[in-house]
């Protein structure tokens, strides 16, 4: 048995234009461009709720499509930054950012490495935060932080360097991550794995 509201409901499911009953879901009475009291509230709600998340989002990156690795506690990916220039009233990127996005089960692992990176700063050797908590499309990543993208796979190249390398290479220092590059020029490969 069906209640006068339910019938009502259906009438209003059937759209303006064409007659044709469809999902209650189909937004049919905003492609007729008629407007309804509850639908310009919502969609007033609607652009709010996005002014809000592009304000506190505002400097954030965007994400280039690319997976540069994984790790244990999660995924690292490449992005750009986006910067306003207003005055050309058009979007830049700075390219060359990568930021790391932990698993579920990895939050409390990189809550933990995000702590360190902020104690340390920059200190050779270890690879500076640029930012924690980044916006990254849009979207507010609170156990994310953003450093510089690096050429390479850290992770193979560190696994394949000997300490005797670097002192046949003539530097004591240890390989700062702007070191890789030269590094990889430089060293003799003969004596990496
Ligand atoms: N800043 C970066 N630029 C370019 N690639 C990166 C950057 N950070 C990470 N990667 C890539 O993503 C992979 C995973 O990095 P991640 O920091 O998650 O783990 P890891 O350092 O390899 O090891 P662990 O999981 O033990 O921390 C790296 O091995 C590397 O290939």
């Amino acid at each position: 048995v069906r209640s006068m509201g339910q019938a009502e409901n259906q009438h209003d499911d059937q759209d303006v234009e064409t007659g044709d009953t469809g999902s209650p879901h189909t937004p049919r009475v905003k492609d007729s461009g008629l407007s309804f009291e509850g639908l310009d509230v919502a969609s007033g709600l609607l652009e709010e709720n996005m002014e809000e998340k592009e304000e506190d989002c505002t400097g954030g990156y965007e994400t280039t499509g690319n997976v540069l690795g994984e790790g244990t506690y999660g995924t690292v990916y490449e992005v750009e930054k986006k910067i306003e220039k207003k005055w050309y009233k058009r979007r830049q990127r700075q390219q060359g950012f990568a930021v790391k996005v932990p698993e579920s089960d990895g939050i409390k692992d990189l809550q933990k490495e995000i702590a360190v990176l902020d104690e340390v700063g920059t200190c050779d050797g270890v690879m500076p935060m640029v930012e924690k908590s980044p916006c990254v499309d849009d979207e507010k990543l609170p156990n994310s932080f953003v450093t510089k993208r690096y050429a390479g796979d850290l992770y193979k190249w560190a696994r394949r360097f000997k300490p005797r390398a670097r002192a046949s290479a003539g530097s004591s220092r240890s390989p700062g991550l702007e070191g890789i590059g030269a590094y990889e020029g430089s060293v003799d490969f003969g004596v990496m794995k």
